[in-house]
């Protein structure tokens, strides 16, 4: 389990990138949602205890965040900026990596190495120098040492960004599988990520927590709030931008969707049933239109 208390970051040049989080995670998947700049990756950074709160308190598994070492020693983490020595094969990084986590018997590292090559696709790259590879392949390599060891608790931020979509599926699954008994704790601001697989999700904004709690909450938000209707040309141009959430031509004219607490003025919308991404984008907006909150 994750405990946050009242953390609070606010770094010396900026603002504040949390404000006053308070979540408790449980076992299993769980989806840190939240737009650019939410404090996601400072969220990531304090538990994987890279950078300390300004104030507030965590726990992993029972174990302070204060003891660093011990918290390193049962949890994986991939940066958003995950970096390589170019010169290492993926192998010989993945080797390194696992001997610095404690994998002492080489025998068994080789092992492991192997077996995560293989979940990530890179058996036919393991031989080759890292600076050869693609931005996605480098990603799956992170996605490799995040799992190396089998860490209790699994951090990854925004690990699906620059795979391909076959791969994001295929990473999805992985992780999902992984989770079985452990916390995966994963950030991005694609409802799609989460959608499938996530049994918790958090929701950041602005350095706060928005909502937390299973998928259907937060599809709740957009109820009573999600229109459709199918306008031409003309009548599109005059709707407001902020509000469609989507657009698709059909033979009538453009079929949009729309998010607002009433229909769209003088139009035959009909009201439907949200989509988790509508409750998202609802969830966001409300936030703002109350100006509930903002950086201090
Ligand atoms: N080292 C830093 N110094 C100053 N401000 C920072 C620093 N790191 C992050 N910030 C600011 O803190 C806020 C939260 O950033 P953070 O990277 O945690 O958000 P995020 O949700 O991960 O965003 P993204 O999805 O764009 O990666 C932003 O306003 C950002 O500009």
């Amino acid at each position: 389990m994750i405990e946050i208390k009242h953390l609070s970051k606010k770094y010396r040049r900026g603002g504040l990138a949390l404000n006053d989080v308070t979540l408790t995670l449980h076992e299993g998947m769980v989806g840190l949602l939240g737009p650019n700049g939410a404090g996601k990756s400072s969220l990531m950074r304090i538990l994987a205890t890279l950078v300390e709160p300004t104030s507030g308190e965590a726990s992993i598994n029972g174990i302070p965040l204060r003891k660093a070492e011990d918290i390193r020693k049962i949890i994986g983490y991939l940066p958003q900026q995950f970096q390589v020595y170019p010169q290492l094969t993926g192998s010989e990084y993945l080797d390194y990596v696992g001997a610095m986590k404690g994998m002492n018997d080489p025998k068994q590292r080789k092992r492991e190495i192997g077996r995560l090559l293989e979940e990530v696709n890179l058996q036919d790259k393991a031989g080759k120098r890292v600076k050869t590879y693609s931005g996605g392949m480098k990603r799956r390599l992170g996605i490799a040492q995040a799992l190396l060891g089998s860490p209790q608790v699994l951090i990854v931020d925004e690990p699906t960004a620059g795979l391909d979509p076959e791969e994001r599926v295929r990473f999805r699954n992985l992780l999902t599988r992984f989770s079985l008994g452990r916390i995966v704790l994963l950030s991005t601001h694609i409802v799609a990520d989460i959608e499938s697989n996530c049994r918790q999700i958090a929701v950041l904004d602005r350095g706060r927590v928005r909502m937390s709690g299973e998928l259907t909450e937060l599809q709740e938000f957009g109820r009573g709030k999600v229109w459709e209707e199918v306008v031409s040309e003309e009548q599109f141009a005059r709707l407001d931008p902020m509000s469609i959430v989507s657009t698709r031509r059909t033979e009538n004219g453009l079929r949009c969707r729309i998010i607002g607490e009433t229909p769209p003025a003088g139009s035959g919308a009909v009201q439907v049933r949200p989509s988790l991404e509508d409750g998202y984008l609802a969830l966001l907006r409300s936030g703002r239109k109350e100006g509930a909150y903002s950086y201090e």
